[in-house]
Parts: C-alpha cells; sequence; structure tokens
C-alpha cells in the first residue's frame, strides 16, 4: 500500500473572509473610508458598498484634479463609464471581483500601492492591501483598461442594466478566474487571479480550455493570452495538491495527468494564430506552453523560470519536444533539467521569445502591433498556421501523452511531495 505523499496531510489555507473596508484604512492621496460598513448576512461586502467606497474615492479632490488631468486621454472617458457602469450591476458580483475591481481602481488612479501593510488580524485592509499591491508595478493606463474590461465581462455576465458601448464587438463571459474580451479582431483571454500571481488552479485549467475553445470558432483573427496584475503566471496553483479524492493521492495524479494532457491538447490543436503577451514573470506550465505559442512578446520585466526538478517534477507543455529544438538540446537542459531562470532577452536570444520592449511602453507597443496583424486576411492566417502546425501534431500529441503519464509518476514521489509541502508551510519559494 503506497504511503499518502506528505502534502495529502496539508488541506489548503482557508479563504480569506468577506472584505469590507475597515476603520483605519488609510491612504494619503485617498479620502478615508467610513468607520464600519454594512456587510450581508454571508459576511459579504454588499454592492451598494462596493460602489459607495468608489464613488467616495472618485469624490476627493486630489482624484478629481487627476481625473480631469487625464480627460484628454482616449480611455479616460471608457474609465469613468465603467465607474458608472459597476453603480449599475444588478447583482453582486462577489467578493474576489470587487477586490480586483478596488485594486484596479486605485492602481489607476494613484498608481502602485502606497499604503502601509495591514496587521495580520485586520483581515479586510489586508485582503485590500494585498490585492493592490499584487498589482506591482503596473502601469496605470494598464490598470485603467484591465478595470474597463473587468467591468465590462461583468457587465455582460451579470445583467448590467446600462449597454456596452456601441461600436465595438466586445463581448466577455462570467468567468470566474479569466477576463475575456474580443475586440479590434482579437480575443484577449486575461488570467486573472493577480494576488495569486494568476497560478493555474483546477478552475482556471479548465476555464482556459473553454475559452480557447470558444475563441477557435468566434470571429476573431487572432488569440491572445495575458497575465493581469505584475505577473503573467506563476504556473500550476500547489494548492491544487491539497484537494484529495476519495480515491486518495493515485486518483488525484490520475485526473491530474488526465487534466495536464486535455488542457495541452488544446494549445497543441488551436487553430488559429496565438500570442503570448507576457507582462512579467512566468513559471511553470505558463513558460512550456510559449513553446506551443506561434508568437511570444515580453515585457522586459519577465522572467522564465521552469525548476521542474527543484519541485521533484518533469517537463511539461510538450518543452520536452519543443524547447530542444527551438533552443539546442543544451541550452533546453540547462532550463527544464537544472532550472536555469532566464530573463526576457535571453529568452529572446534562445528563440523562446519573439520580442523584448521596454515595460514603459509594453502594453501600448505590443497592442498596436497586434491590432495591424489582427487585420490580415483570417482565412490565410489559419491556413499558414495548418501548414506549420499539421506536420508536428502527431508528434506533440505523442509527447504530451508520454509527458503526462512520466508527471503522474512524479507527483507520487517523494521529492515532490517534500518540495510542495515546503511552499505550502512557507518554508521555500522559488
Ligand atoms: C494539473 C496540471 C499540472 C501541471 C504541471 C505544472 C507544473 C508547474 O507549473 S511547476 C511551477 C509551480 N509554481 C511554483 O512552484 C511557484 C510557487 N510560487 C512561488 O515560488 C512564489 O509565490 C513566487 C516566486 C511565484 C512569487 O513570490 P512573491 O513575489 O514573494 O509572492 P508570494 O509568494 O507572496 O505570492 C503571492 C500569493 O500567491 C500565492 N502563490 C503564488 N504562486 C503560487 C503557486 N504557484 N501556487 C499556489 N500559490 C501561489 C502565494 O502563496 C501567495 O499567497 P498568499 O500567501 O495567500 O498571499
Amino acid at each position: 500500500m503506497p504511503q499518502a505523499p506528505a502534502w495529502a496531510l496539508l488541506s489548503a489555507p482557508p479563504r480569506t473572509q468577506a472584505p469590507a473596508p475597515p476603520p483605519n484604512l488609510r491612504s494619503p492621496r485617498a479620502p478615508a473610508p467610513p468607520l464600519s460598513r454594512p456587510r450581508g448576512s454571508d459576511g459579504a461586502l454588499g454592492l451598494e458598498t462596493c460602489t459607495a467606497l468608489v464613488s467616495e474615492v472618485i469624490s476627493f479632490p486630489v482624484v478629481q484634479l487627476h481625473l480631469n488631468r487625464t480627460a484628454m486621454r482616449a480611455s479616460q472617458k471608457d474609465f469613468e463609464n465603467a465607474m458608472s457602469q459597476v453603480k449599475l450591476l444588478k447583482k453582486d458580483p462577489g467578493n474576489e471581483v470587487k477586490l480586483k475591481l478596488y485594486a484596479l481602481y486605485k492602481q489607476a488612479t494613484e498608481g502602485p500601492c502606497n499604503m502601509p501593510k495591514p496587521g495580520v488580524f485586520d483581515l479586510i485592509n489586508k485582503a485590500k492591501w494585498d490585492a493592490w499591491n499584487a498589482l506591482g508595478s503596473l502601469p496605470k493606463e494598464t490598470a485603467r483598461q484591465n478595470y474597463v474590461d473587468l467591468v465590462s465581462s461583468l457587465s455582460s455576465s451579470l445583467e448590467s442594466s446600462s449597454q456596452v458601448e456601441p461600436g465595438t464587438d466586445r463581448k466577455s463571459t462570467g468567468y470566474e478566474t479569466l477576463m475575456v474580451t474580443s475586440e479590434d479582431g482579437i480575443t484577449k483571454i486575461m488570467l486573472n487571479r493577480p494576488t495569486k500571481k494568476n497560478a493555474l488552479n483546477v478552475e482556471m485549467y479548465h476555464e482556459i480550455m473553454h475559452a480557447l475553445k470558444a475563441a477557435s470558432k468566434d470571429d476573431s483573427a487572432i488569440t491572445v493570452l495575458t497575465g493581469n496584475g505584475d505577473y503573467y503566471s506563476s504556473g500550476n496553483d500547489l494548492t491544487n495538491f491539497t484537494d484529495i479524492p476519495p480515491g486518495g493521492v493515485e486518483e488525484k495524479a490520475k485526473n491530474g495527468a488526465i487534466l495536464l494532457r486535455e488542457f495541452v491538447g488544446c494549445f497543441i490543436d488551436f487553430p488559429k494564430p496565438l500570442i503570448a503577451v507576457v507582462n512579467g514573470p512566468a513559471v511553470g506550465i505558463s513558460v512550456t506552453l510559449l513553446g506551443l505559442f506561434d508568437a511570444v512578446y515580453a515585457s522586459d520585466r519577465a522572467t522564465f523560470h521552469t525548476p521542474f526538478s527543484h519541485l521533484g517534477q518533469s517537463p511539461e507543455g510538450c518543452s520536452s519536444y519543443t524547447f530542444p529544438k527551438i533552443m539546442s538540446p543544451a541550452k533546453a537542459t540547462e532550463m527544464l533539467v537544472f532550472g536555469k531562470k532566464l530573463t526576457a532577452g535571453e529568452a529572446c536570444a534562445q528563440g523562446l521569445v519573439t520580442e523584448v520592449f521596454p515595460d514603459s511602453t509594453f502594453q501600448k507597443e505590443v497592442w498596436t502591433r497586434l491590432k495591424a496583424f489582427a487585420k490580415l486576411p483570417p482565412n490565410a492566417m489559419r491556413i499558414s498556421k495548418e501548414i506549420i502546425r499539421n506536420r508536428e501534431k502527431e508528434k506533440l500529441h505523442a509527447v504530451n501523452a508520454e509527458e503526462c503519464s512520466v508527471l503522474q509518476g512524479r507527483w507520487l514521489s517523494d521529492e515532490c511531495m517534500n518540495a510542495v509541502v515546503n511552499f505550502l508551510s512557507r518554508k521555500s519559494k522559488l
């Protein structure tokens, strides 16, 4: 009888309880929220409370001044519309979303988190601080755009009484872990767990598959994957290992391998140009998958790290095949076996990244380029991709199957168990 891995004995840390603005939240540039706010019977922040908070912040003179100064920017109007739309939502979007809205609003209007970290027992303020702080140095313009995208997705998924701005074909769905929008011929799938560095939990794996399948059928010409906040993605969510089914750890490992195979298969088979916009550090599976993208644009803040040996694991995402082809077997070994972390410049020199941009102009430059690509004849792009990919498809599926089977075994190993336990008990980070 195999022994249960140590990680099976750990349970995921409890989720932070319903956030609500507490008495001592003070920002040097924003108004102090009231001493207490009404909470629902489930402890959740009320929607009114959420919009009231937003309104208070907006009504503060310094913020208004800031808004006036930037009023000439094209997206400022969208931002203001989005702030109004929040107040029109008919359904409460939930605490997680409200925290995201709060964080994006603060980042868009004040820039990086400038408040002292609240104490550990100050749960609500800590949740807000964490959400804002997780956005790192995300530029104000990007935060504003993300805020607009999030509100747009809420407006459709939560039946807002307001209309989406006419003249665009923007659309969204009610994903929990993603923001998906479609505009200017581009479907953008944004990983949206910034407080967890966009780690991929089981729900996110399923939602990405769903979003890719939808994007393959929609009328956009190209599809983009990117991350919200300061990370592109920290890879597999290590708390995935804590939820053990009745069949025990073997069943857990088997289910993981099935999920991974299906997930990677969606990238192998994706029919349209698929582009990664790597906005920050990338770890694990978010790096390996890049070998299956058609172009990879990276901020110079991004890093590329596949610490599989450190984690007692082995390569996936077809990287055992794509990486040696892309960058030579020796360079692939440095990354996949020895866990060497590459800078964006190094990853570009090795061929994993198509082009690197300064972080300050990254979003602007990349999206300008992508919009131009999206105007090209979509069928021609699709057919050209098909010719390139078809030659490799069978091989890639075979590699994927083999990698998943090897990983299934690794997940039951002591080496993997210890690495996961160490992370979950906060003894180690990458
Ligand atoms: C079923 C399919 C399986 C596919 C196989 C895939 C394999 C892989 O992807 S292997 C790579 C796995 N990833 C990691 O090992 C990364 C682990 N994370 C870290 O080492 C660090 O969090 C960091 C270096 C990514 C960032 O460090 P730092 O800037 O100090 O930020 P925090 O550690 O405080 O992170 C904030 C928050 O996010 C949580 N978190 C981040 N990454 C993950 C993750 N991969 N899994 C689970 N949780 C993650 C972190 O725990 C913090 O949470 P709170 O403590 O609740 O604030």
